[in-house]
């Protein structure tokens, strides 16, 4: 006889987990403050000895930073909270019409809520004993991916009856999502009101010591940027298509160009109309609602330019979630019909 308290044992299901970044619960200093603290206490974030980070992060970057991003994340916060998390939502229940009754859809932060341990104890719970790890993260980097990784094998640790799992490769180069960028960014350009010259593509930074160090990230970026721009000038003949790498944070040299520059350089070199997107980012969030459509225009314009437009990530939109729905059906081969 099992213990009264003793969990279901004939329990049998899938269930596919998409993971994200994470965002603050508030736009406010101390919800950021929260946030921050925890996101840039991870070593794959921040790779520098331990004993000095936690003298800078406590002694000046959590003193600083929180106030002005809860600035920035104030301007783009929407009535389903931070738009990282609303898509990230809107995504998995868009997965789960796609897939079916025959799967648990969920999603889960890396930082903050809601948490992988806490997600992968209630899918656990309702049923499921193969759980499939999706990082929306299309190109693979230490501070993203393995951090995803990291924080899936502490929450395992911590389970006595363990489900199996799987995780969903990087899917920089895979060709169902070229395909659903050039769809989606050919229709977004379809619908503009004036025809861009340049095309830029940013992606988040990194520090450039992490690409000398093995990191795949940066190759990851550069084949994204070289299948898609192929596929794009095909479609666009006359359209020039360049890469950047924004969110600069810190003193260390990062990835360059950097998106900043770029937006700057053109313009004082005569372009006047310009799209920016940002393909590496699964969802829009502050670091494209706010740095690209609202700083990035800023300086576009005071250098010069005239038309500035920054086309939405692939979010929760047909080609983004048909996507979504190739990658996963194909990672649950043998588990789920
Ligand atoms: C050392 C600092 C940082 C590294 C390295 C880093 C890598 C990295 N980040 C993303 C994706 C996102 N980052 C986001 C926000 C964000 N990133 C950093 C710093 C580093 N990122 C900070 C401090 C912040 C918070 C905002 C701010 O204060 O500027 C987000 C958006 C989160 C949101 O709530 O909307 C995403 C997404 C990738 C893909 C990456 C490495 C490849
Ligand atoms: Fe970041
Ligand atoms: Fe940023």
């Amino acid at each position: 006889m099992l213990p009264p308290d003793h969990p279901p044992v004939a329990a049998s299901g899938t269930g596919v987990l998409l993971v994200n970044l994470g965002t603050p619960d508030a736009p406010t200093p101390a919800a950021v403050r929260r946030y921050l603290a925890e996101f840039l206490s991870d070593p794959r974030v921040v790779e520098i000895p331990p004993v000095i980070w936690r003298a800078i992060l406590h002694g000046v970057i959590l003193r600083t930073r929180p106030a002005k991003s809860a600035h920035a994340y104030a301007q783009v916060w929407t009535d389903k909270g931070s738009p990282l998390a609303a898509v990230t939502a809107a995504q998995a229940e868009g997965l789960q019409v796609r897939l079916g009754e025959g799967v648990q859809v969920d999603w889960a932060m890396r930082y903050g809520n809601p948490s992988i341990p806490a997600k992968l104890e209630a899918m656990k719970a309702a049923g499921c004993d193969r759980i499939l790890i999706a990082p929306l993260y299309p190109q693979y980097s230490g501070a993203t991916t393995a951090s995803v990784m990291d924080a899936l094998g502490d929450a395992l640790r911590a389970m006595r009856w363990q489900p199996a799992i799987r995780t969903l490769p990087p899917y920089h180069d895979d060709p169902a999502y070229i395909a659903a960028l050039e769809e989606d960014i050919a229709a977004q350009m379809a619908g503009l009101d004036f025809e861009p010259e340049v095309l830029l593509l940013s992606f988040h930074g990194m520090p450039e010591r992490t690409l000398h160090l093995g990191d795949p990230y940066h190759c990851h970026c550069r084949k994204t940027a070289r299948l898609l721009g192929e596929r794009l000038v095909q479609r666009l003949p006359g359209l020039r298509v360049e890469t950047s790498f924004q969110s600069r944070f810190g003193r260390a040299k990062w990835l360059e160009p950097a998106t900043e520059s770029v937006l700057e350089n053109e313009a004082k070199a005569g372009t006047r109309r310009l799209a920016i997107a940002a393909p590496g980012f699964s969802a829009d969030c502050v670091e494209t609602l706010e740095e690209l459509a609202i700083r990035g225009r800023e300086v576009f314009e005071s250098a010069g330019g005239e038309r500035y437009t920054t086309l939405a990530c692939l979010n929760d939109r047909a080609p983004g979630m048909a996507m979504m729905e190739t990658l996963v059906r194909r990672e649950l081969t043998g588990w789920w019909p």
